[in-house]
């Protein structure tokens, strides 16, 4: 039972929900009295300061040790930069018309930022079709109609400006991907320059890429080849826009921002550090970063 609190101290609170609290007080300093969060709502972490300002003032270092601290940002690719996951959505809607199916979002939601035989294997046997058209058939089908498609991405609101504003104030910006290189080339072959400004590029066929996302391994790859890598995976925020993309960073130790597509589940957006409708409403001061000069919103 807790002794009734001297004060209370609200703090910024890091989480989009307090079921995640207990994770957090396991980040407090050694010695801290770890009953000493209370509750959080919204966006107060209400804090019990139970000893000295200076553990409280431990507690805020904690509840800030993401934001405010970020010095190399790592972007994902498809949906996130590049506007291709409708292609994926459109060449699957048209193989499961063929099988009188129809394509919708929770499946997608799974299958999004995987490798592709992982994400292949859950397309035919939870559309019930795994005994007319096996993984790696489905891949083929959907490679051979994805091919005219992949050259014509566009770039995602917000994507060149964000990309453009780090690269000219020094910070180390990088993509990972669970895309093959073969995929990469035709996605990026209309947007070369501004993929020159990457640090460097994880693809999904890397040979240290050993699991795809949800797995950390791509974060963990690009974490590492930074020019002063392996990067503080605290001091890295990722930007993504699929749960399994989230659920990789996050097991990557790192901090990060999910774009999702607003057909996404909600319930998808929990395990993200902040959730945003597009890169254009990113803060970078939020993250210690140096601000935007333009006002684009
Ligand atoms: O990791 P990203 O760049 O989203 O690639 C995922 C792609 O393989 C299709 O979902
Ligand atoms: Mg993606």
């Amino acid at each position: 039972m807790l002794a009734s609190p001297t004060r209370f101290v609200a703090l910024r609170n890091p989480f989009r929900s307090s079921n995640k609290i207990p994770s957090f007080i396991s980040h407090f300093p050694k010695g801290f009295p770890q009953k000493s969060v209370i509750r959080a709502s919204g966006n107060i972490l209400s804090v019990a300061a139970m000893s000295t300002p200076a553990a409280v003032a431990a507690v805020a270092a904690v509840a800030d040790a993401g934001r405010g601290s970020i010095t190399h940002v790592i972007f994902d690719m498809d949906g996130l930069l590049l506007d291709t996951e409708k292609f994926y959505t459109e060449v699957q809607e048209k193989i499961l018309a063929r099988y009188n199916k129809t394509f919708d979002w929770s499946l997608k939601a799974k299958m999004m930022g995987r490798k592709a035989i992982e994400a292949a294997t859950l397309f035919v046997e939870e559309c019930g079709i795994s005994d007319s058209l096996s993984p790696e058939e489905f891949i083929v089908e959907r490679e051979s109609m994805l091919q005219d498609l992949f050259p014509t991405s566009d770039l995602m609101p917000g994507a060149s400006r964000l990309l453009r504003h780090l690269h000219s104030k020094g910070i180390p910006i990088c993509v990972a991907t669970g895309t093959h290189t073969r995929h990469f080339d035709l996605k990026t072959q209309r947007h070369r320059e501004l993929f020159s400004l990457m640090h460097h590029i994880v693809r999904g066929d890397d040979p240290e890429v050993k699991q795809g996302k949800p797995a950390p391994d791509g974060f963990l790859a690009a974490a590492r080849r930074f020019e002063d890598g392996p990067v503080d995976p605290r001091k890295a925020l990722v930007f993504e826009d699929a749960p399994s993309g989230v659920l990789a960073a996050k097991n990557a130790g790192m901090n990060v921002i999910m774009v999702p597509d607003p057909r996404l589940d909600k319930s998808y957006h929990d395990v993200a550090d902040q959730v945003l409708a597009s890169l254009l409403d990113f803060k970078p001061e939020e993250w210690g970063l140096p601000p935007f000069e333009d006002s684009q919103n």
